[in-house]
């Protein structure tokens, strides 16, 4: 036989083979960043710095020390195959947000998801040309003016949680606060998002209710998800080819079926009222706001185009998976800074009892003068950022930022809570002070110091009703109830390891009392 002419036996050139490939994949690619002059930490052969993982993914102390330690630009490996560049240095950051965001306007590689119904027509995941014309199309929904008009919706689904809250403390029990304000946060976005009233807490079998947590659940428990994840290459063109995507098939056709229904009813009846879905079909036509984007800097110069029923349901969904965990995090940290900083908590009350002395509703000029109650939801977001970890950007062409030349497909990474813990720019940085919110502060700070909604034309395009939505909610609790700890509240406040987002281990256990001369 062939083989048994040669000088060596086989198994000695497969070994050979191997730790070739070994190299090549493995090793070799270990010292991109060497070469690059970017410090960091050792990597490990194949598998980079993936045992960080150990530490914690959402850690403040650790992800600072590493920034303490390498500075405001080092490399780190999620395995061999993915350098990531952390950068937190401001001016690079103002290049990469901004000056260059036409060489950073991706924030994740399509290699990472199934470009099928619905994440390919997802704002959060197209990229290029189909994202500044969906962007520019979908940003007039979301201006000062339309979310003027869903305070009323909003009021109402916060009557709701005022009244759960009520039922779930009479008894002088505690509550828990994610799952009061995640009820609230739900039935919001099936109210402004899909024009669709329900009440989470009293019907948690509403089949709303029930896809939407089904869409929430993510891919985890799918064997194939994982197939992706590690042989992407092979896995990523055979899902395709068969239109496969990770979201339940029955919960993207009920999302279909109440878009359908939503449309059958409006040909029929008059509504006053407004919701995402209206506004995505008709938002081609709509023309452009004052300050229509917010990201202060530079516009998106997209086409608006007529949008498909594909984008219409796919966004939707979006909205749902972007705004619902995220503005509920926000706001049950909210309850749990201001229950154990009452002197804060004294000052929101006594600006809502100044502001809402005549009025029910918090309307529109009622959020504006609500000035102390969103320096608090600064500051919570400031300590407690939910999105923190998906910050990242793509550079999609070989480039110089500062003295740093950065290759084609790589991503960078933007480390925000070693920014949100920085000493220097945040003293005594565990602390909850409102205080460095006041407008003077404000206006005295570098913008890239705070990013819980991210920065430059691809940032959060939901941040103005989140932020709403946080302060209706918040409002009407503190008008009738004050908040505070209990025996049963974790002050230590631990969060759990190995999850995306902040999680306290213990949940968030708080008391109601209702407040003397509040909106009883
Ligand atoms: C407190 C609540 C929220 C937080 C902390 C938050 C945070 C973020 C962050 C950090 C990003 C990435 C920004 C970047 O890469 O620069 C993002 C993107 C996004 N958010 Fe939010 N978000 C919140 C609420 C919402 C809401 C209520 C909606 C919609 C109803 C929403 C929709 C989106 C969408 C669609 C994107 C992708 C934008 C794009 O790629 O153009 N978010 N959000």
């Amino acid at each position: 036989m062939a083989v048994d002419l040669l000088p060596i036996p086989l198994a000695w050139v497969l070994l050979g083979l191997l730790v070739l490939l070994l190299y090549i994949y493995g090793v070799r690619p270990l010292s991109t960043f060497k070469k690059m002059g970017v410090p960091g930490p050792r990597p490990w052969p194949l598998i980079g710095n993936v045992l960080d993982v150990r530490h914690g993914v959402y850690n403040p102390d650790f992800t600072l020390e590493r920034s303490q330690k390498y500075g405001k630009v080092y490399g780190l490996y999620r395995g061999a195959a993915t350098p990531l560049l952390v950068i937190s240095d401001r001016e690079m950051l103002r290049e990469v947000f901004v000056k260059q965001f036409h060489n950073f306007s991706t924030r994740t590689g399509e290699t990472q998801f199934l470009m099928t119904k619905p994440l390919d027509c997802m704002l959060s995941t197209v990229t290029g040309e189909k994202w500044k014309n969906l962007r520019s199309t979908l940003s007039p929904a979301f201006s000062a003016g339309k979310l003027k008009k869903m305070s009323e919706q909003l009021n109402r689904c916060a009557d709701q949680l005022v009244s759960n809250l009520g039922e779930q403390t009479s008894q002088g029990q505690s509550f828990e606060a994610k799952k009061l304000t995640g009820d609230f946060t739900m039935d919001a976005i099936a109210s402004v998002g899909f024009g669709t009233d329900i009440d989470s807490q009293r019907n948690p079998n509403d089949p709303f209710v029930v896809h939407a947590k089904k869409a929430f659940e993510g891919p985890f428990k799918n064997p194939l998800f994982w197939l992706f994840l590690f042989f992407p290459w092979i896995m990523k063109p055979l899902l395709e080819g068969l239109g496969y995507n990770f979201f339940p098939r029955s919960t993207t056709d009920f999302f279909y079926k109440v878009l359908d229904q939503l449309m059958e009813l409006r040909q029929t009846t008059v509504s006053e009222r407004l919701d995402f879905m209206q506004l995505m079909l008709n938002a081609h036509k709509e023309p452009e706001e004052e300050e229509e984007d917010n990201s202060r800097d530079v516009k998106v110069q997209g086409q608006k185009q007529a949008l498909t029923k594909d984008d219409v349901v796919s966004n939707g969904i979006v909205f749902f998976l972007a705004g619902y965990d995220t503005t509920a995090t926000t706001m049950a940290f909210a309850l749990y800074n201001l229950a154990i900083n009452q002197e804060a908590q004294d000052k929101v009350i006594q600006e809502l009892d100044e502001v809402m002395r005549e009025k029910d509703q918090v309307d529109h000029e009622a959020l504006q003068q609500m000035t102390y109650l969103e320096m608090c939801i600064m500051e919570t977001l400031r300590l407690h950022p939910p999105a923190a970890l998906i910050m990242t950007r793509i550079c999609t062409k070989d480039t110089t930022i500062q003295w740093l030349k950065i290759p084609k497909g790589m991503t960078v990474l933007i480390p925000v809570l070693a920014i949100h813990y920085d000493p220097e720019r945040w003293p005594e940085p565990k602390k909850f002070i409102p205080e460095r919110f006041t407008a003077e502060e404000r206006e005295k700070r570098d913008q890239y110091d705070w990013l819980p909604f991210g920065a430059g034309p691809r940032n959060c395009i939901g941040m103005r009703l989140a932020l709403m939505e946080a302060k209706i909610g918040l409002a009407k609790v503190f008008m009738k109830y004050r908040i505070r700890t209990g025996p049963d509240t974790d002050m230590t406040l631990k969060l759990k390891k190995f999850e995306p987002f902040p999680q306290p281990v213990n949940g968030i256990k708080l008391r109601a009392e209702l407040r003397a001369g509040g909106n009883n």
